[in-house]
């Protein structure tokens, strides 16, 4: 135990996590040259491509310092908002951190918030100066910013380039002089805390887990403490590139489980693993079940594929706990899913999963957040809208609470004002202002989440020229104004375009909507009348005007194939249209009310 370090790297997105942790591999001799490859950790496709580490992974390296033998375990964190709770959970996992910090952008939002995790978790906290090699660096100020927001010594902080491999020994020096070795009691019953799970579609679930009082040995009855369940351990090891099994993990040790399990809801990341004959009376606290954020329906283009989206979905869930979904039904879309997201991204991703693995073409509705609406009848209870065709009718709403989350954004100085007209338009309320030099600013805002699901990213990005960074927690819910914008094609309602809206907002996004659906709605024989409405009353309006002539009609004769060609193209853009009606409207549509400032 004395010779384990166990350490996670926090950083903003994109200040070099994952290229860090790859230098590491390559320093400690944890690859060979065969296995070397770009961001080792990031192991799904999707990750490599999008360049963000999606889930977080732990990997185990061997390191001889000053004639001694270490193992240092490394567990690797996402980046996003989105997946904070995995970071908090990988983070209880370690004694130290490294807090990777760009020289060029110095310290942003989500290094301050992964930075308050690790000091809530009572991490010795490594300073790491990245990217040290650029010409855009700043060492000397970004230092200062470090000594400023750490208290810390100057000389504490460690100046490294990932990519050139500069500082690497020291940051490993580092490690094994700074971070604590594990505490822990072997004799005790076991308690290990787990901190990840992956779905290996062969072995099933694997369990990441870091054991911290006793030990687990291959064969043992274990239970988990959240779901109560028991299973044998099939196979346990460590984690280096490839899995090693082992025949015991002890105390202060990181591992990997697997019992067979085949549905990712049975392993909570969290969650305390004990043993089933003598479980520990003191589960690791802190555990949370992840709540879904965001609600949005999936559909299938073609109904006939309901099924089998079904099946896609399900598939999905077992390797993924975090999606949830019920069928549901819209008059506009047919049969499909209400799904439950941690966020935007984790919405993206789990569309592009289910076009890229299980060869769906779907159709995605506009995302809400979850409300809770108080009738008059006085019920204690409320009533959860996921969807806007569960608010009740107005009439005997009493009133209707939205979630609301503590946003902080770091901007320049030069930006602030910018910054606090977009949030102050998104409902947001100032909360604190402070200089953390006199560069840069924290703003503090109390904010409803609904409005972060829609633009706000892009508009912050936008109205800061980049140099704004945004991180959110949820404080709870709060009253809020809230009515549903229906949509009407030809007088006809598409309930797949409703939307739930603050009522200050609907006006304006009512008539926002017109427009862009006209733009994005293909002219057709016939005129089509757009209207937005609440209840029965009209807000806005906008017509599509008939084709006037058939224009087609006059190219006949000509190569057959390239007439093919052209089919075979019409139908490509035709899957992805819904006919509502007599009208057809395609996919973009559908998230229309997300774009409405492009
Ligand atoms: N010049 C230079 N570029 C670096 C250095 N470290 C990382 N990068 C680049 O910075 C970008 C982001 O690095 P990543 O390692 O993917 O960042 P990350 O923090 O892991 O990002 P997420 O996993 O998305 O949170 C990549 O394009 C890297 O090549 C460095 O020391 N110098």
């Amino acid at each position: 135990m004395e010779k384990i370090r166990n350490f996670c790297i926090i950083a903003h997105i994109d200040h070099g996590k994952s290229t860090l942790a790859d230098r590491l591999l390559d320093f400690t001799g944890s690859v060979t040259e065969r296995e070397k490859q770009d961001q080792l950790l990031d192991n799904m496709d999707l990750e490599r491509e999008r360049g963000i580490t999606i889930k977080s992974h732990a990997i185990q390296m061997d390191y001889v310092h000053n004639g001694e033998k270490y193992v240092l375990n490394l567990i690797d964190t996402p980046g996003h908002v989105d997946f904070s709770y995995e970071v908090s959970r990988s983070i209880a996992a370690c004694e130290g951190a490294l807090l990777v910090v760009d020289a060029a952008q110095s310290i942003q939002a989500q290094t301050i918030s992964n930075l308050y995790l690790a000091l809530e978790n009572d991490l010795e906290i490594i300073p790491v100066l990245n990217k040290v090699d650029l010409p855009s660096a700043n060492p000397e100020e970004v230092t200062d910013d470090i000594v400023d927001l750490l208290g810390c010594s100057p000389e504490d902080v460690i100046p490294a380039s990932a990519k050139t491999g500069l500082g690497i020994q020291d940051i490993l020096t580092a490690i094994i002089e700074r971070v604590p070795a594990p505490k822990g009691n072997p004799n005790e019953s076991l308690q290990a805390l787990v901190f990840d799970s992956v779905y290996n579609p062969f072995r099933g679930v694997e369990t990441y887990f870091r054991v911290v009082n006793g030990e687990i040995t291959k064969g043992q009855k274990i239970k988990f403490v959240a779901t109560g369940k028991s299973y044998e351990a099939d196979e346990i090891g460590t984690l280096k590139l490839t899995q090693v099994p082992k025949k015991k993990i002890s105390t202060g040790d990181v591992g990997y489980l697997i019992t067979g399990i085949k549905d990712a809801r049975e392993v909570k990341v969290g969650d305390t693993i004990t043993d089933s004959a003598h479980p520990t009376k003191n589960p690791i606290g802190g555990f949370e079940d992840v709540k879904p954020m965001v609600f949005a329906g999936i559909y299938p283009v073609d109904t006939e594929d309901f099924e089998d989206l079904r099946s896609s979905m399900e598939k999905l869930q077992l390797n993924d706990a975090s999606l949830v979904f019920t069928p549901e039904s819209s008059a506009a879309l047919g049969f499909g899913f209400r799904c439950g997201f941690l966020g935007m991204l984790h919405m993206e991703i789990i569309q592009e999963r289910l076009e890229r693995e299980f060869d769906m073409t779907v159709i995605t509705t506009v995302p809400n957040v979850s409300y809770h609406a108080y009738t008059t009848k006085g019920d204690e209870k409320p009533i959860i809208v996921n969807n806007p065709s569960d608010l009740p009718d107005p009439s005997t709403i009493d009133r209707v609470e939205e979630p609301y989350i503590k946003a902080t954004i770091i901007t320049k100085a030069d930006f602030v004002g910018n910054v606090m007209s977009l949030c102050i338009e998104k409902r947001g309320q100032i909360v604190n202002q402070t200089y953390l030099t006199t560069e840069r600013v924290e703003l503090i805002f109390d904010m409803p989440l609904a409005e972060i699901v829609f633009d706000f990213y892009d508009r912050l990005k936008t109205v800061s020229k980049g140099y704004a960074s945004f991180d959110y927690s949820p404080i709870g819910m709060r009253q809020s104004k809230l009515v549903r914008v229906d949509i009407l094609l030809n007088a006809q309602p598409v309930d797949a375009l409703s939307a739930l809206v603050h009522f200050d907002n609907a006006y304006h996004i009512g008539k926002k909507m017109c427009e862009k659906l006209k733009e994005l709605i293909p002219r057709q024989q016939f005129d089509i009348p757009i209207q937005a409405a609440i209840g029965s009353k009209i807000i806005s309006r906008e017509t599509i005007k008939a084709l006037r002539k058939d224009v087609t009609a006059k190219c006949y004769g000509g190569d057959i194939s390239r007439k093919r060609k052209l089919l075979e193209k019409q139908k490509k853009g035709k899957k992805r249209m819904r006919q509502v009606g007599n009208v057809e409207i395609p996919q973009q549509a559908f998230m229309a009310v997300l774009k409405l400032n492009d």
